[in-house]
């Protein structure tokens, strides 16, 4: 992918400043909500079973992320998904520790039946989809990159979704085609939830109308290259996730597509 369609995706987030609808868990919400109005979009956290097919069809995308999950909350997910499919509204899902338990599992492949326009997540969450062994342990990878690729490309085939496996070089593929992403920080991986960040920016990207491997590839990078920049300037963790979110507002999409590693 040329990085210029970088910046033009930006341009377009921007623009649009989409309403993206989030049914996500309760440890990310506050840091997920602002990620999306550092760059541009405007979120909403709304779960209740009785009103997501109400609301989702006011949205421009959804976010689902199983992270923090209940009963009632797989039902709205459920709900929303299925509604967003028969209304075109484009999806992400974020299988968090999907390989962990049964209850994490069983949902993620039903709500993966329904089909996202992106799937995202890290390679022990992609490997328990793929029906592999993934090694996670809890909500974090233990997962080795080249398995968690091959396990990407097969899902992506099988269920006719865009996959975006994330780690220290995150890959996104249609099945066929192979984008990757050489951006990012490992302080990434000592703030909670920057995964999760990574499936809003790639919802956000999707709610202003970007092709789904698109909109992942420019969700990944625009994560990398804020943390890269936040990373300079922090002291630690606390520091890291306060200059990412100036960082996200604070990016154009010169210096993104300037500084984007795609491969
Ligand atoms: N070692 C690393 N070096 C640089 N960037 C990394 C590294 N590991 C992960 N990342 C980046 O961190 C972000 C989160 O990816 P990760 O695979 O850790 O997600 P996750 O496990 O789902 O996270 P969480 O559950 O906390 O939301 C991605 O943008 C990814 O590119
Ligand atoms: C720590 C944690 N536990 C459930 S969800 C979550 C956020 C990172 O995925
Ligand atoms: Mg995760």
């Amino acid at each position: 992918m040329n990085p210029t369609e970088l910046s033009t995706a930006l341009a377009m987030l921007r623009d649009a400043a989409p309403l993206v609808h989030n049914i996500t868990n309760q440890v990310v919400a506050n840091l997920t909500a602002n990620a999306l109005l550092a760059i541009g979009a405007s979120p909403a956290m709304v779960q209740a079973e009785e009103e997501v097919e109400e609301f989702v069809v006011q949205a421009a995308a959804l976010v689902v992320n199983i992270g923090t999950l209940l009963a009632p909350q797989r039902r709205a997910m459920h709900l929303a998904a299925r509604h967003a499919g028969q209304a075109g509204i484009p999806w992400v899902l974020d299988p968090v520790a999907a390989g962990a338990t049964a209850f994490r599992r069983e949902t993620a492949q039903d709500l993966l039946a329904l089909r996202p326009a992106v799937l995202r997540g890290n390679g022990s969450e992609i490997l328990a989809l793929a029906g592999e062994d993934g090694g996670g342990k809890g909500v974090d990878s233990g997962a080795a990159t080249g398995r968690a690729v091959a396990a990407a490309r097969a899902v992506a085939r099988r269920e006719g979704v865009v996959v975006a496996v994330t780690g220290a070089i995150d890959h996104v593929t249609d099945g066929t085609r192979m984008v990757t992403v050489g951006n990012g920080h490992p302080l990434l991986t000592r703030v909670t939830g920057t995964g999760c960040t990574a499936t809003a920016l790639i919802g956000a990207f999707l709610g202003a109308g970007l092709p789904p491997l698109t909109a992942a590839v420019a969700g990944l990078a625009t994560l990398g290259v804020a943390a890269e920049q936040a990373a300079g300037a922090a002291a630690g963790p606390a520091s890291f996730q306060v200059a990412l979110l100036d960082r996200l507002h604070g990016l154009d999409g010169a210096t993104l597509a300037a500084r984007a590693r795609l491969g």
